[in-house]
């Protein structure tokens, strides 16, 4: 046996005087992760004697665990752990000078910086941060080496220590903290639990409080994907998001090359209260708790995912300006993005009645992303799904071209408003014509982009014109000429002409093969878009959208016909009102009649019922 240790009294050699107050003030609005610091080195030492115990055949059947003790009397907390231990000169190299030159390392670099959160983040104070909290630290300790003699440290918040003999008899090391006046709150059992329950929750040992243990050591990610249940992913997302309605779908993370990553995201229900523009996910490092604010992981358009991540070659003191210059964390970011693609091509694979509700959910996301990322979007661009007025009810683009080539080939046309824009869909229903709908707010850059990426491919809207498809193949209005040498059709138009003196308006007259509407107003693609853009941008007044219209007559339409009778009888009067009324008419179904015209119409329609 070794000669017993005498008691010794030293300087922990340090160049910046007195650097606990420091410690403490800069630490202090975190100065929760002193308990995260001691309990995983706590955790560390286990794992060190298991694999010690393993490679040295030392066939401890010990059970691991790491007590957290609360003595109000002496006003006292401890950690205690039964792993490796320390000799005395372990303590001395890695507590006097090992772990003091990285806190004196620490006041260096950053005593210019202002900014805390930065501070903490960018270094790993360990062992000395339970100076935040205490004025004297206590280490008792006895290594797992053979005769190993058991030691006792003190510190009082100077840089002066004591080392002596201990009487300690069990393996392993106990921090015991003095807590200083301000901060007896963490005598209280539920205080500290609060502090556990978010750092040490998952923690792979035993952490156990006053004898309760209050951890899950194996999280569900350390499992394989194929070992869980939905049942389980749920209960697990109940766990981590108790207020939260079940996720819409999950996605297992178990990456060995070319890091490690594990981890499970769940894609949440988006409701009113859930906030997409902040980070949801929880990091953790060997199943030690990080943070919960690192939108840098994921890519930006998938901010609304939760869950948790596991990546043990981050450091437990991650920075966000650490994490925005990591490689590593750029390529976590594209394997995310990567699975989340995979996972919406598989689910809209498997079965559409599944598929449509989630894609209700989701769409918007996965529409930026395609907008954000060519990867994403070659992955998923096959897949993704529209809302149809098809029998179909939902299609996906290449199936609906395929569908429109002999009518119309490489053109979409859609709605954005199935109100404002039912006499139009009532039309394209009629003959047979597939338009999709496209009403949310992203759809009008996403049908840009599509139409950037495809060159071929154009969309319009179902108001934009009226295609061929809807149109008399034999028009005979055009044909039949009367005494004056004009077809019915110039008739038609030059009595519209002459009723209706709106500014902007252009009048066309087209034969339907529907002959129930007699008017309709239609909106060019391209001006229409260019006045959305504009107005979007914030250049100017809101724009007029029929500053320039057309309203399209029916030739087929027996109000249309009705008006030609009435003017061959003389009645100009009556024909008018009808024109007035065609063209009201048209303008309602779009919703953009003025008010004065509304109370025109309003009387005329009056008038005319009296008519009948
Ligand atoms: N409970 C313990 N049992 C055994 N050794 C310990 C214990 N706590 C600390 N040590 C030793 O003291 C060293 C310094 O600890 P400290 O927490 O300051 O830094 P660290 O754990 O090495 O790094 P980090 O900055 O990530 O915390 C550890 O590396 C370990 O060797």
């Amino acid at each position: 046996m070794s000669e017993k240790l005498q008691k010794e009294e030293g300087s922990i050699s340090i160049h910046t005087e007195n650097i606990f107050p420091i410690i403490k003030k800069w630490l202090y609005s975190d100065k929760d992760i002193f308990l995260r610091e001691l309990v995983s080195n706590a955790v560390d030492a286990i794992h060190k004697l298991q694999n010690i115990n393993l490679m040295e055949g030392l066939k401890l059947t010990d059970e691991y665990q790491v007590d957290i003790k609360i003595d109000k009397d002496a006003g006292t907390l401890t950690v205690i752990d039964n792993g490796l231990g320390m000799t005395a000169d372990e303590v001395r190299k890695y507590i006097n000078q090992v772990a003091f030159s990285s806190a004196e390392d620490f006041i260096e670099k950053f005593k210019g910086l202002e900014d805390k959160n930065e501070i903490i983040g960018h270094f790993g104070l360990g062992f000395y941060s339970s100076f935040m909290v205490a004025d004297k630290v206590e280490i008792r300790s006895l290594s797992y080496q053979q005769d190993a003699e058991a030691v006792h440290w003190t510190c009082a918040g100077t840089t002066s220590y004591e080392l002596e003999a201990s009487d300690k008899s069990e393996r392993g090391t106990e921090i015991i903290l003095h807590l200083n006046d301000e901060e007896k709150e963490f005598l209280e059992k539920d205080r500290v639990s609060e502090v556990l329950k978010k750092f040490c929750n998952f923690l792979p040992v035993s952490i156990s409080l006053e004898g309760e243990e209050v951890n899950d050591k194996n999280p569900l990610w350390t499992k394989s994907a194929g070992e869980v249940t939905d049942e389980e992913y749920l209960e697990f997302y109940r766990k981590l998001y108790p207020m939260s309605q079940d996720p819409l779908f999950w996605i297992h993370l178990n990456i060995d090359f070319p890091f490690n990553l594990k981890g499970i995201i769940y894609f949440p229900r988006l409701t009113n209260e859930f906030d997409v523009t902040k980070s949801h996910i929880k990091l953790f490092c060997n199943q030690v708790f990080v943070s919960d604010n690192t939108p840098e992981l994921i890519p930006e358009f998938l901010t609304p995912l939760q869950g948790c991540l596991d990546a043990p070659d981050l450091p437990l003191n991650v920075s966000r300006s650490y994490l925005q210059n990591e490689p590593q964390v750029r390529k976590i970011r594209e394997v995310i993005s990567g699975r989340v693609a995979s996972k919406v091509v598989e689910l809209a694979k498997k079965d559409r009645e599944i598929f449509v509700p989630i894609w209700e959910d989701i769409h918007t996301f996965v529409k930026y992303g395609m907008m954000r990322e060519d990867k994403f979007y070659d992955k998923v661009k096959d897949q993704v799904i529209y809302r149809s007025t098809g029998d179909e009810k939902y299609t996906t683009l290449p199936d609906y071209l395929e569908r429109a080539k002999e009518k119309h080939e490489n053109k979409v046309y859609y709605a954005n408003d199935e109100g404002v824009q039912a006499t139009y869909l009532k039309m394209f229903k009629a003959q047979g014509m597939e338009a999709l709908i496209l009403d949310a707010m992203i759809d009008n850059h996403f049908i840009q982009f599509l139409e950037s990426k495809n060159s071929d491919l154009k969309f319009e809207r179902v108001d934009s014109d009226v295609t061929e498809n809807l149109i008399e193949e034999k028009d005979e209005s055009k044909e039949i000429v009367d005494a004056d040498n004009k077809s019915r059709k110039d008739r038609i138009e030059e009595t519209f002409k002459a009723e209706l003196d709106i500014k902007g308006l252009t009048i066309r007259i087209e034969t339907l093969k529907d002959n129930t509407v007699p008017g309709v107003i239609l909106l060019n693609e391209q001006q229409r878009r260019f006045k959305e853009m504009t107005s979007m941008m914030g250049q100017g007044e809101m724009p007029d959208m029929f500053a320039d219209h057309t309203l399209m007559v029916n030739a087929a339409s027996p109000a249309v016909e009705k008006v030609l009778s009435l003017q061959d009888a003389g009645d100009k009067e009556t024909a008018g009102l009808l024109m007035q009324q065609i063209y009201d008419l048209a303008m309602l179904s779009h919703q953009a009649i003025s008010k004065e015209r509304m109370a025109d119409f309003l009387d005329r329609s009056g008038k005319l019922l009296g008519m009948i």
